[in-house]
């Protein structure tokens, strides 16, 4: 906000404030019940109580503690009833300058609402800066619901989809991380290098059909502009809380950002546009790579109107460049974190690494290496995917939903366009569904007296909900089972100091921990030779 000049921010409140004694009258005669929420005050609302300043999973969780002890009057306006002990509230409601936010924190609410509802909890709100300025609105993952939204998810989904991904994408994802595990015995040091090229170059591959070789490939440049220029979070600018500050025009005093999101614009659109045109360039050459956006460019479904390039270019946009977490991180970058988070578990958690390569020199021996056909054998591996998802939420909030209905919930009012929040933190450390929520525990989901059928799979929350659950999951997950299964099978992973790590983990869109001591260790004589000599 600060990079805004006082004239623009002078226009802004005086809009504010116009808008919010709108907003007061009206509520004056409203007499519905609305989900708990801290107390508003006058003209600003939530405004002081919506998290700055970053990890909003965390201040999101405390809010909604603090709202056990909250109650909505009949005028909708919400107050702390004092001294009295209630249970956290699982969803908690906030209201700003007319924006209205509802935040769950339980897998129950989310599961309830998002997914059961999905006909009214599935669109996105609405993205001033982002959309409307800096033009992404071509973007699956910001695009408003409704037919062109359905047209590019129902693509994306079947080119996800479990099967798809277990024949087409396999080999590249085992080619990828073969790979990886080469250049880890040749420079271990380098591991967040490696893993960040191994995350993007699958995505790559299987979008565009090209190889990335370095990091320093030219189109992983191209997002990587995009990335830098576009720091601030979809929805946390000014003119998204005041969107008629858009039409303030680039020659006036704090038209400035007009510009701003014109080189933004050109960067996204070259982001796309050149991998695409190369990609184009190659099939008309004759050597045709197989690829998502080729297929594309080759099939006839119908495209509710929209032109048969332009949606090849988006779609291969939208899953290289994943165009929310490109505000930080590209999509691969939800893959890295995972992965570093896994890798930061091994060092902190010996005897978990112990007992899961146990499992694989009883299954798999030392004279091969784990492949997918080995996976049911291995539950012990599985689990340590499962708690890697669930230990360190890599997006914390996922991405908002929005309401396109009014909506009745538990008897309290929850209106149209209201942005909804799911806190996919709070809900994988729950502790009523996992029991010491902040240690690395594989064996929570086996089953035990108190949880018979094990503590339930995080896959449920970690990858969104309903009618817009991340469609690259089951890409994610083999990605991350593999990589994790080869480097526990190859290496022993240690923390080479025995000093307790101190890791930070990034706030944003993506969560990824802070550089952490680690040490990678050839496990048995011959790993190395199993992996130079493996073959497809
Ligand atoms: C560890 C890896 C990943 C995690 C944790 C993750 C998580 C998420 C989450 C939480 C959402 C928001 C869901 C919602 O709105 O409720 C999402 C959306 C999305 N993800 Fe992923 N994701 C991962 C990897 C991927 C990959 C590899 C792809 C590439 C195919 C991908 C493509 C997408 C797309 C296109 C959306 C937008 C869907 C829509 O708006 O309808 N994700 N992801």
């Amino acid at each position: 906000m600060g990079s805004y000049p006082d004239t623009l921010l002078r226009v802004a409140g005086g809009f504010a404030i116009a808008l919010l004694v709108i907003v007061v009258l009206r509520r004056g005669h409203d007499s519905r019940v609305y989900p708990p929420g801290p107390p508003r005050r006058f003209l600003v609302g939530n405004l002081g109580d919506i998290p700055h300043g970053g990890y909003a999973w965390k201040s999101y969780l405390e809010i909604s503690k603090r709202c056990g002890t909250c109650r909505s009057d009949s005028q909708g306006v919400s107050m702390m009833i004092a001294n009295q002990a209630f249970a956290a509230s699982d969803v908690v409601y906030l209201t700003a300058v007319g924006s209205k936010r509802l935040v769950l924190s339980s897998f129950e609410a989310a599961r309830d609402l998002l997914d059961r509802k999905g006909a009214i909890y599935s669109s996105r709100p609405r993205l001033v800066v982002k959309n409307e300025l800096r033009g992404w609105d071509w973007s699956l993952i910001l695009m408003a619901y409704g037919k062109v939204f359905l047209a590019y998810r129902r693509t994306i989904q079947q080119e996800f989809a479990h099967p798809m991904v277990v024949t087409s994408y396999r080999p590249t994802i085992i080619r990828e991380s073969i790979s990886l595990i080469r250049r880890l015995f040749q420079t271990p040091g380098d591991m967040a290098q490696h893993l960040k090229q191994m995350a993007g170059a699958a995505i790559m591959m299987v979008t565009y059909g090209h190889q990335v070789n370095s990091v320093n490939d030219e189109f992983v440049a191209l997002a990587e502009a995009v990335r830098k220029n576009d720091k601030e979070a979809p929805g946390s600018a000014i003119i998204d809380l005041i969107p008629i500050c858009k039409y303030v025009p680039a020659w006036s005093p704090g038209g400035g950002f007009q510009r701003t999101a014109l080189y933004a614009r050109k960067l996204a659109w070259n982001m796309r546009y050149v991998p695409f045109q190369a990609l184009k360039a190659k099939i008309a050459s004759g050597t045709f790579p197989d690829s998502m956006v080729g297929r594309l460019l080759q099939s006839d479904s119908s495209l509710e109107g929209i032109d048969k390039d332009d949606f090849a270019m988006n779609c291969g946009g939208v899953v290289y460049s994943g165009a929310l977490f490109s505000v930080l991180y590209g999509i691969s970058h939800l893959t890295l974190a995972a992965l570093l988070n896994f890798v930061l578990a091994m060092t902190l958690y010996p005897d978990v690494q112990q007992h899961a390569q146990k499992e694989l020199d009883d299954v798999v021996g030392r004279d091969r290496l784990p492949t997918f056909e080995d996976r049911d054998r291995l539950p012990y591996v599985a689990n340590i995917v499962k708690e890697t998802f669930r230990w360190k939420a890599v997006s914390p909030l996922g991405v908002p939903h929005a309401t396109t209905e009014d909506d009745t919930y538990r008897g309290m009012f929850i209106p149209k366009g209201t942005t909804v929040i799911a806190n996919i933190y709070a809900m994988l450390h729950d502790e009523n569904v996992y029991k010491n929520p902040t240690e690395f525990r594989p064996g929570r989901y086996e089953p035990s007296p108190e949880a018979p059928m094990g503590e339930p799979d995080p896959a449920r929350v970690t990858f969104g909900f309903g009618r817009r659950t991340c469609p690259g999951r089951f890409f994610a997950d083999e990605s991350v089972w593999l990589t994790a299964a080869l480097m526990l099978h190859t290496f022993d992973i240690s923390n080479p100091t025995g000093a307790p790590s101190q890791v930070e983990w990034s706030s944003g869109l993506v969560s990824i921990p802070s550089d952490f001591p680690f040490k990678l260790s050839p496990r048995f004589f011959g790993a190395e030779d199993l992996v130079a000599s493996f073959e497809q």
